[in-house]
């Protein structure tokens, strides 16, 4: 599904990040990013999620360069990034109402399954701007975008930072039931967590 080829980033000429990496990954795994702080987790993310460009080799989406044709493969992408750039003037609901319908994907049962995922995440301010929320309540509103449209590839970097335990047992909940569903889910973390029973494989940085 995702075939990583030869893969080299480098910032600074000499100091690759990685360099030469190659790898296959199918529907339904999970892997595991794991490294310490500035090992490269993020910019390999980045890369996956095309807001990055490798210095030589590609990423191929059933054997299609993500860098040279992204919209057929971000299409199937949901992302949770490092940094959280969500619209400050939306309410929750209106950003995963905009997702939808911006995706084509709007239909009868749109509005009860915007209800049902933010019970599940208990975010009860649903309906009032993001600009308003705490740290949880932004990353509650992150994962809740990157799912809400069922995507084939997951990409999050470093998802649980920031949530309750309690929180964080619900999306991993929620992450086991989209990874039984053949999503294939790329998650970073700096240390192993609860996350370790999830993942199938373990990619760690520094590669
Ligand atoms: N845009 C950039 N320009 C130059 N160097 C960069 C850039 N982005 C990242 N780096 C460097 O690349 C290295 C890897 O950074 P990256 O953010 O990928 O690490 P990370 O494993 O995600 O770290 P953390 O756990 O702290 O988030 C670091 O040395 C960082 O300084």
């Amino acid at each position: 599904m995702i075939s990583i080829k030869n893969l080299t980033k480098q910032y600074k000429p000499g100091h690759p990040i990685f360099s030469d990496f190659s790898k296959e990954f199918n529907p339904g795994d999970a892997i595991g990013i794991i490294g310490p702080n500035g090992s490269g987790k993020t910019t390999f993310l980045r890369i996956l999620s095309v807001n990055s460009f490798p210095s030589e080799g590609g990423v191929f989406f059933d054997e299609v360069n993500i860098h040279e044709h992204p919209n057929q493969y971000l299409k199937n992408v949901g992302l949770v990034h490092d940094e959280e750039t969500l619209p400050a003037h939306l309410t929750a609901s209106e950003l995963l109402e905009w997702i939808l319908r911006n995706r084509n994907s709007w239909n009868e049962s749109s509005e009860q399954e915007i209800e049902k995922i933010f019970d599940q995440l208990s975010l009860d301010a649903r309906n009032e701007q993001i600009g308003t929320f705490s740290t949880g309540m932004k990353k509650k509103t992150q994962i809740a975008a990157a799912l809400i449209h069922q995507p084939k590839i997951l990409i999050m970097d470093e998802p649980l930072r920031g949530l309750d335990k309690e929180t964080r047992v619900i999306v991993m909940d929620m992450l086991k039931e989209i990874k039984s569903n053949n999503t294939l889910i790329f998650m970073s973390s700096h240390y192993m967590g609860e996350e370790g029973e999830l993942f199938d494989e373990m990619i760690h940085f520094p590669l």
